[in-house]
């Protein structure tokens, strides 16, 4: 495990922090030690933010009752003697301790101090230290008044721990928040931090590791925590890399997708394509007949089964080639443009005791079905693939603002891998254990994307299934390599330029960097 991987609660670095003052680190050094961390940071981003702001050097610090308040002020103080024209906006009556002994150096200083936003100098860069992981409750009245005000002055923000307003745990907005330009999390990544709706507050978000004993992370968070980030750590222990030199294709797992409709053939192209680039020895595609030909044009090494099909165009029947049943197989992957009306074959699939991935209409399948009563019958590996609104449908009694307790609660319900796509996708196992994939782009809200999804994890899970590995570690592992494809693309592309078939194309290239 890796720092970068952890992901902690207010009350875990809470706990943790705790650990490091009874073993004898004075707060007030941990402060200095961190606020230096936050200026080294700040100051070498200058360097690239002075070509985006030149003029100037004016820094406005945002100064809260709590010690996120005493961070705020190190810097300050630190800004002030590297030559920064710095002031400081500081509303509270009360201070802790510590904080209030540096907010009176930072006067002694000379360093101008406001309590009223009217009375405020114009700067170039605001710091946010008025809250951090110890915000309680909502923020209302005149705090609420100075992070709206501070808002709209569009200027960039640099958050200390957490933009201020924001649950350190589910990442909702408590009344306001700051709209940050960049977070600099302090310690451990904070769980908020890795929510959906945080993310437009965050900005650039980087963790400034100050040293937490891993023994100190472990105590509190248990040997493996349940809850982390994927990096490529994970990433690169789970690939089926390197190859064996003596394998051969019947040992590079044989996938099944049983995807694609008349209406929808090119939802099962994208689905074999994304499955192509995960290396699988051996593809076969089930399709209805009519769109057999698409198929084997796009996908000659694929065994495309032409299978009989319903008067809407839809998989009638599961025709296997013959000597062949389901279980010939070492994983399926069901679901895109099936249309509703493949029904039995859903049923089929989930009757058979192979390891199975489902996803978009085999999904809302399987909540018309009835989820739980459906998916209780398997007694191997399921993994469920939705997106926010087929979530729902699945479990409509799970609130999914806080994703992470969603996807727990619903892996653990179901029995199943569960992954909830999203711009920060969670995957959870039954027993809780959470991978947060906190890296993607908004390239990738496109349709088609998800298609590619299900066939790389699918080509991935049949190569791996049979070795010891985690499912929710591989489920983590395709969801990183796919984002990371779109980021790639993006990137030389824009975000504009990311259809799903050029996804397919980029997903080599991931690999070609770890
Ligand atoms: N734990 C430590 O000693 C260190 C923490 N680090 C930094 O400090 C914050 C956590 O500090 P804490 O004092 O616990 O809380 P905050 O600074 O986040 O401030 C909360 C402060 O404000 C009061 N409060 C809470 N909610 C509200 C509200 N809605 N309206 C008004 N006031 C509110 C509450 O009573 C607290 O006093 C952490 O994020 C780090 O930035 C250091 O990095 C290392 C030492
Ligand atoms: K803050």
């Amino acid at each position: 495990m890796t720092k970068e991987q952890v992901i902690v609660t207010a009350a875990q670095m809470r706990d943790i922090e705790g650990r490091i003052f009874a073993a004898g680190m004075p707060v007030a050094a941990l402060m200095e030690k961190v606020a230096g961390l936050i200026s080294d940071s700040f100051a070498r981003r200058r360097q690239r933010l002075q070509a985006i702001i030149p003029q100037g050097q004016r820094v406005g610090i945002l100064v809260g009752p709590g010690h996120n308040g005493g961070d705020a002020l190190v810097v300050a103080r630190e800004l002030h003697f590297r030559g920064y024209q710095v002031w400081i906006y500081q509303p509270f009556p009360k201070l802790k301790e510590l904080t209030s002994q540096h907010f009176q150096y930072a006067q002694s200083l000379g360093i101008p101090c406001f309590q009223e936003l009217d009375k405020l100098p114009n700067c170039d860069f605001l710091i946010d230290g008025l809250f951090g992981f110890g915000l309680e409750r909502e923020i209302t009245d005149t705090f609420a008044a100075a992070i709206n005000y501070f808002n709209d002055w569009n200027k960039p923000i640099f958050s200390i721990d957490l933009p201020s307003g924001l649950h350190t745990d589910t990442g909702e907005v408590l009344g306001t928040a700051i709209r940050a330009t960049h977070t600099f999390c302090l310690g451990l990544w904070k769980q908020g931090l890795l929510q959906e709706q945080a993310l437009e507050y965050i900005g650039q978000a980087e963790l400034i590791d100050f040293d937490i004993p891993l023994a100190d992370i472990h105590a509190v968070l248990g040997e493996v925590p349940k809850i982390k980030r994927i990096t490529k750590t994970t990433v690169i222990q789970t690939l089926p890399l390197p190859r064996s030199p003596i394998t051969h294709k019947y040992k590079a797992g044989h996938l099944l997708l049983i995807c694609g409709s008349k209406r929808y053939a090119g939802g099962a192209i994208l689905t074999g394509l994304g499955a192509r680039a995960s290396g699988i020895g051996m593809l076969s595609i089930a399709v209805p007949e009519s769109i057999k030909p698409l198929l084997v044009s796009h996908l000659p090494e694929a065994l495309i089964i032409g299978c009989p099909e319903t008067e809407t165009g839809a998989i009638s029947n599961l025709e296997l080639p013959e000597k062949t049943d389901l279980s010939s197989f070492t994983a399926i992957a069901c679901g895109p443009g099936l249309t509703k009306d493949a029904t039995p074959i859903v049923e089929q699939v989930i009757n058979s005791e192979v390891p199975l991935i489902l996803d978009a209409d085999a999904l809302n399948i399987v909540a018309q079905l009835g989820t739980i009563s459906t998916l209780q019958k398997r007694q191997t590996t399921t993994v469920l693939t939705p997106h926010t609104g087929e979530f729902h449908r699945l479990f409509p009694d799970i609130n999914y603002t806080d994703r992470v307790k969603a996807v727990q609660t619903a892996a653990s319900q179901t029995g199943a891998v569960v992954l909830l796509k999203g711009a920060r996708t969670a995957i959870s196992n039954p027993q809780g254990v959470v991978w947060i994939n906190s890296e993607s782009t908004p390239a990738l809200a496109r349709g088609g994307s998800g298609d590619v999804l299900t066939g790389l994890m699918g080509g991935l899970l049949a190569q791996v299934v049979n070795k010891q590995v985690n499912i929710e570690d591989v489920v983590a592992t395709a969801a990183w390599w796919h984002s990371q494809a779109g980021i790639l693309a993006a990137a030389e592309r824009t975000e504009l330029g990311v259809d799903a078939f050029t996804l397919t194309q980029y997903l080599m290239r991931v690999l070609l960097d770890i």
